[in-house]
């Protein structure tokens, strides 16, 4: 698109939106600064450097299309070029099996920063913040129960690996003076019926109580909830209840997958409800279709109505926002670029909400007015913004970024065999 053009459409934009009392350079400039961390395994479809196998344990990547991550400088490479296409603020969000292990077999009650000091210098270079994730899943100990495990030797094993974890990501905040969001997801459940469900949900608790004892000042730690887990279909340890009572009660910030909820729920309501009792909010967004299928985010109404409840809750400052899909069936690259630009448009649309008038409306009882206004707000002229934020900083407007991305393919990624 000619730039003149994106500038005169943004032109009217303003206008328009200014009318309803919405400033759009401070929407561009918040939305600038507002930082997504992008989740590395949608890159390589969850498999790591571990151990290179296919994601196991309660998770699944389906799909078969070329071009994957094979290795970090492959993974690098790509998080290089998914950034170039992108405006705004980005950190990286890295899982324990993506550690540099150098051939070696380190196993997981055996990591160290070592295996990740490369990254910390990677990041910097690429002037990204690190997230990071202990991993349970794709391991010969995984099992269906990790950190709730009856057996003591396997509960063990995974309560050092996580409190190495932990320590590991204190030492990237330290480096990248920024904490670093550690996130815990464990697969732990079960396929059938079971008749222990409170056994192994006071186990993971007695678990979590050991590893979350230590204060690490350079990290923060956060829990994630699940509905259930592939071929742990019955039951899931950590619920949604039992992380909501957990953080709540110990003050840790709960992560919220919009994938992990009950198909008909409206996830976006949790924000409000678990913000008066956690402190923080890490977001996994991600697209469930029929179930936590880890579909590429799109700008749909979850991911809208989720970004707009944070803003009219101002939440946005007790949020982390963060992705999470691994879709294996289409250009892995494109994939990255599609999420992010449906959560960019989603927290640019709320930030361009005539909020004022909007709860002025509310307050005064004018429940027409409100509606009618919630109306038109979906047909005011955002696209045209949008399109001005990416002009500003250089990067690809509207469908330009395909192009981009097939040259890529046929350049790099045709090369991955
Ligand atoms: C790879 C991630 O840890 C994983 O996707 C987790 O966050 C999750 O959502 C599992 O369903
Ligand atoms: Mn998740």
């Amino acid at each position: 698109m000619k730039a003149d053009l994106i500038l005169k459409n943004y032109e009217i934009a303003k206008e328009r939106y200014a009318a309803l009392g919405v400033d759009t350079d401070k929407a561009i400039e918040t939305l600038e600064k507002t930082p997504i961390s992008l989740h590395c395994w949608q890159a390589d479809d969850v498999v790591g450097f571990e151990r290179g196998e296919a994601a196991s344990g309660g998770i699944q990547s389906t799909g078969n299309y070329p071009g994957k991550a094979r290795n970090i400088d492959e993974l690098r490479q790509d998080i290089e070029k998914v950034n170039s296409l992108l405006a705004g603020t980005f950190r990286l969000n890295l899982h324990e099996i993506y550690g540099e292990f150098g051939g070696k077999q380190i196993d997981r009650n055996e990591v160290t920063v070592d295996q990740f000091t490369g990254w910390m210098q990677w990041a910097k270079e690429q002037n990204m913040k690190l997230d990071f994730n202990s991993t349970s899943f794709s391991h010969p100990l995984s099992g269906n129960l990790t950190l709730s495990n009856p057996d003591p030797a396997i509960r063990e094993f995974w309560i050092e690996h996580t409190k190495r974890c932990r320590h590991i990501a204190d030492a990237m905040g330290k480096f990248q003076n920024d904490p670093c969001i550690m996130n815990i997801w464990i697969h732990d459940g079960s396929k059938d019926i079971t008749v222990e469900k409170g056994r192994y949900r006071e186990i993971l608790k007695n678990s979590l109580d050991e590893i979350l004892a230590e204060e690490l000042p350079n990290m923060k730690s956060c829990l994630e909830a699940k509905l259930f887990g592939i071929g742990l279909e019955a039951y899931t340890v950590g619920s949604h209840d039992f992380y909501a009572g957990y953080c709540a009660k110990n003050n840790v910030m709960y992560t919220l997958d919009t994938g992990h909820y009950e198909p008909t729920e409206n996830v976006s309501d949790a924000v409000s409800a678990l913000l008066l009792f956690v402190p923080e909010l890490m977001l996994h967004v991600s697209r469930p279709m029929h179930w936590d299928s880890d579909h590429v985010t799109l700008f749909d109404d979850n991911t809208r109505n989720l970004f707009s409840e944070l803003v009219r809750t101002n939440a946005l400052d007790r949020a982390h926002i963060g992705l999470d899909y691994f879709d294996g069936s289409i250009n892995r690259i494109g994939a990255y670029i599609i999420g992010v630009r449906a959560a960019q448009k989603s927290l640019l649309q709320a930030f361009l909400e005539p909020l004022d008038t909007l709860r002025k409306y509310e307050d005064e009882g004018k429940l027409f007015q409100r509606l009618a206004l919630l109306e038109e707000e979906k047909t005011l002229p955002f696209g045209a913004v949008y399109d001005y934020f990416n002009l500003k900083n250089n990067i690809p407007v509207g469908e330009e970024y395909i192009a981009d991305i097939e040259k890529y393919e046929a350049e790099v990624l045709a090369n991955r065999k």
